[in-house]
């Protein structure tokens, strides 16, 4: 079945004077998604982000959130998305229940018990009456997330959510997001660089570079793309590695404590292993080896192809 739109990103373009920020990108988000939006600095995910926003206008392009033209419909686009741009501000001095409490009165169709609900949501029920001035760094952040949570929103949109957090809060908030899309059916859409996170918590990613969308789809699929690396466990390094130089399916190979390490075409390790033994190498073992999605970024990013 196909699952129902809930962020479509159509060819949108974004200059600032001669500068060309944003370069004809277009996005699907579909329910229940956890999409990871990933680029290096100034790839341009910022701006993109306010584009989403109607926070900064685009040259070209269009958007829907949840149906609705965010050009032509602003309200409703709007109104069916939360969001969290930068470090949430909140009064210090004031508990959280009275920070989202103040919120709550600015939009009588939020119920009070919604704010319990939220704090519940982002496991800070327990500390929903104690001053934000004792908050970490990580429960500021999750108060931030439980204020976007507030009017009931389909879509959220995170630019950055565990930006300065230590790897204790970067775990909750990663906790927090994916315990949200499984229980209460949110779809988050999360701008971030930190690689790790996007390999432990999102099911697709886009990735922009210099305002080029260069690659877009699951991490499984976007992986399986990708060369295969192998290890090759033998005593015969500086041998095999004579005779693997010359094959075409080989892109590179660096030596291990036990072997070499072989990056190939997909599909070749067979060939590889024949290869060896043929001209006879003792290979002791072919190890595939998982390559992870921050070796896969670091290609694509510097220097590599395209896989949109
Ligand atoms: N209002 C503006 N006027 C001129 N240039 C801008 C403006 N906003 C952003 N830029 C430029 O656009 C480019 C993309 O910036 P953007 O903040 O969107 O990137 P980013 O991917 O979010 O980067 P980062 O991860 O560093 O925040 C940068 O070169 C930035 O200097």
């Amino acid at each position: 079945m196909t699952k129902k739109a809930v962020l479509e990103v159509i060819n949108l373009s974004k200059s600032f004077g001669a500068k060309r920020v944003v370069n004809d990108i277009s996005l699907d988000v579909s329910e229940g998604d956890i999409y990871g939006f990933l680029g290096p600095n100034g790839a341009g995910k910022t701006t993109t982000i306010r584009m989403l926003l109607g926070l900064v206008h685009p040259d070209a392009g269009t958007v829907n959130i949840n149906g609705h033209n965010l050009m032509h419909n602003f309200n409703d686009a709007i109104n069916s998305v939360g969001a969290l741009v930068e470090t949430p501000a909140f009064h210090l001095s004031l508990s959280g229940h009275q920070n989202l409490a103040l919120i709550k009165n600015l939009h009588p169709q939020i119920p009070e018990k919604r704010i319990h609900e939220v704090l519940e949501m982002v496991r800070l029920d327990n500390k929903a009456n104690d001053q934000v001035k004792t908050y970490s760094l990580g429960m500021k952040q999750r108060l931030g997330i439980a204020r976007t949570l507030l009017h009931y929103p389909k879509l959220v949109i995170l630019d950055e959510p565990t930006n300065g957090l230590d790897p204790q809060g970067m775990k909750e908030v990663r906790e927090m997001i994916c315990q949200l899309s499984l229980e209460q059916d949110i779809t988050f859409f999360i701008s971030t660089h930190l690689l790790h996170e996007v390999e432990q918590t999102c099911n697709k990613v886009a990735i922009l570079q210099e305002g080029d969308l260069i690659a877009q789809g699951s991490v499984k699929q976007l992986l399986a793309h990708n060369n295969e690396v192998v290890e090759i466990i033998t005593d015969e390094t500086d041998l095999a590695i004579d005779i693997l130089r010359s094959a075409p399916f080989i892109k590179s190979i660096g030596k291990t404590s036990q072997g070499l390490s072989v990056e190939l075409d997909r599909g070749f390790s067979a060939s590889t292993n024949k290869m060896l033994v043929s001209r006879g190498i003792a290979v002791n073992y072919v190890i595939p080896k998982q390559q992870s999605f921050e070796q896969y970024f670091l290609d694509l990013t510097q220097g590599g192809e395209s896989h949109v």
